[in-house]
């Protein structure tokens, strides 16, 4: 689904130019929930970013769905692009639009081949009763609903998760992921989630890339056998994180 081949980028640096990412190669499967691990600064957004071509590698390859999008034209591109939702780490809800209008907004601004009801997303995030209401009025975890239903409405092939949950606490922090997992599921999507937090990976997905400095050190098979546990309360947590029960 997505073929990622010596792909390298470079930006201007204080010391010169840096690779922020240097050489990778990576594939991702269709309807794969995949994680791209590492710590801040290795890279991970503009690996990502490769997908959507909302970055260029100066070299390398990507191939989507069998198109090589580094050379794509203006039509062609927005058409791929419009294959692809992203969900961001602080939402980027416009705060003088309802609820309702925020999830709208993608469809106000191209044509969808097949979207979803703006009703059905907000039933499938759960947000039936927020309809009316303004980002300001939300908890970051019902923020966060409204970022992944816009994200949904289109019906994309492939959701891009920059630090979903990198803004919320922990149990909001499973909310979001079993959000995710129904929606992967539900809508039959391939998932790319970069993540710093490692719980997060281990719930999702089934294998994740480690950055460092720009270089992929290792693609992980996730043992799921030991997934994190959602249904404690953030009472058990605590107990379990600061006792070591
Ligand atoms: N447009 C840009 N211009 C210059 N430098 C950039 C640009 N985009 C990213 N960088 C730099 O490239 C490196 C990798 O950035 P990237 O955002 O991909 O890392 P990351 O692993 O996602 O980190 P974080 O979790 O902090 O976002 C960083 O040093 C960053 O400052």
């Amino acid at each position: 689904m997505i073929d990622i081949k010596a792909a390298t980028k470079s930006f201007a640096g204080k010391n010169g130019d840096f690779k922020a990412v240097d050489s990778i190669t990576l594939s991702i499967q269709n309807k794969e929930i995949f994680g791209i691990i590492g710590e801040s600064g290795a890279g991970k957004s503009t690996l990502m970013r490769f997908i959507n071509a909302l970055e260029t590698p100066d070299s390398g390859q990507v191939t989507v769905d069998g198109t090589d999008v580094v050379t794509l034209g203006k039509k062609a591109l927005r058409q791929h692009q419009k294959d692809i939702s992203m969900v961001f780490q602080h939402f980027n809800l416009l705060s003088n639009k309802t609820v309702k209008a925020n999830i709208r907004l993608p469809l106000t601004l191209h044509k969808y081949k097949t979207p979803l009801s703006v009703d059905e997303v907000i039933e499938f995030v759960g947000l039936d009763d927020k309809r009316d209401s303004y980002p300001a009025e939300l908890s970051g975890g019902q923020k966060q609903r409204v970022g992944i239903a816009r994200a949904l409405v289109t019906r994309p092939k492939i959701l891009l998760c920059d630090e979903p949950t990198s803004a919320l606490d922990e149990n909001t922090t499973d909310e979001i992921v079993d959000v995710l997992r129904r929606a992967q599921e539900e809508f039959d999507m391939t998932v790319v989630i970069v993540t710093h937090e490692l719980g997060v990976i281990k719930q999702l997905c089934r294998r994740a890339a480690v950055m460092e400095r720009g270089r992929l050190i290792d693609t992980i098979e996730v043992n799921r056998s030991v997934r994190g546990r959602p249904e404690l309360s953030y009472h058990e947590r605590v107990l379990e994180v600061l006792q070591d029960a």
